[in-house]
């Protein structure tokens, strides 16, 4: 058995990794964003207008000061606000089902939708999505899925100023287009965390940013 100790969950990501960026090389509406530090693709027209729509009534309905893992709602790290969309509903399912085919993801390891709201001065502070694996919270979430592989996300709406998805070591800002899906690999092609997936939702400084987010495990989630 092969056994990598130091980095857990390292040989499904390097599968999970293998396997989705040959689906996205071979659609013709993915786009690979152009640089060597990370695989980071959009996707031009994903959502329609009144699906954006929606998913943005939807987010009204759910949204509550965002939580972290590590840090909380009152340190400032992350001051949207934000809540799970319901995986039962048909339209959010079949949203979601639609993520998981563009990535040719099982459905099983995804986990739920979440919808996330901006106000003015609101953001997230530069962060990975991976989970770090020296902290208490991996015990539960290795059980829960383990390791987070690839994460999409989508803009709901322009936003007058700010708001953009800057990843920090790429050196590239993506302003928020309604429609628009992104996603990226938080690994390395051999299956390590990419440091260089670093990025921040920067702080809108004028108007509203509403985004989807969906982030996928190694195994099944829950
Ligand atoms: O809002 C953004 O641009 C980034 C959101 C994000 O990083 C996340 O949901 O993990
Ligand atoms: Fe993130």
């Amino acid at each position: 058995m092969t056994r990598t100790a130091t980095i857990p969950d390292k040989d499904a990501l390097k599968r999970v990794g293998a396997s989705v960026r040959k689906r996205l090389e071979a659609d013709p509406q993915a786009y690979k964003v152009p640089t060597d530090k990370a695989e980071i693709y959009a996707f031009g027209q994903f959502l329609s207008t009144a699906e954006c729509q929606r998913l943005i009534l939807m987010i009204d309905a759910v949204a509550q000061p965002s939580t972290l893992f590590d840090a909380d709602y009152s340190t400032g790290f992350r001051t949207s606000y934000s809540g799970n969309l319901d995986p039962r509903d048909p339209f959010i399912a079949g949203i979601s089902r639609r993520i998981d085919d563009a990535l040719g993801l099982k459905p099983e390891t995804g986990e739920a939708i979440q919808g996330q709201r901006y106000m003015p001065g609101q953001q997230f502070k530069p962060h990975n999505d991976w989970f770090y694996t020296t902290e208490d919270y991996w015990k539960s979430e290795r059980k829960r899925g383990g390791q987070r592989s690839w994460t999409a996300m989508a803009f709901l709406n322009a936003v007058e100023a700010g708001g953009e998805t800057h990843f920090t070591e790429v050196g590239i800002k993506i302003p928020p287009k309604p429609g628009v899906l992104l996603t990226w690999n938080n690994a390395l092609p051999d299956g390590s965390p990419n440091d260089d997936t670093i990025h921040a939702g920067t702080p809108v400084e004028q108007g509203v940013k509403y985004v989807i987010t969906k982030w996928y495990r190694t195994r099944k989630w829950g």
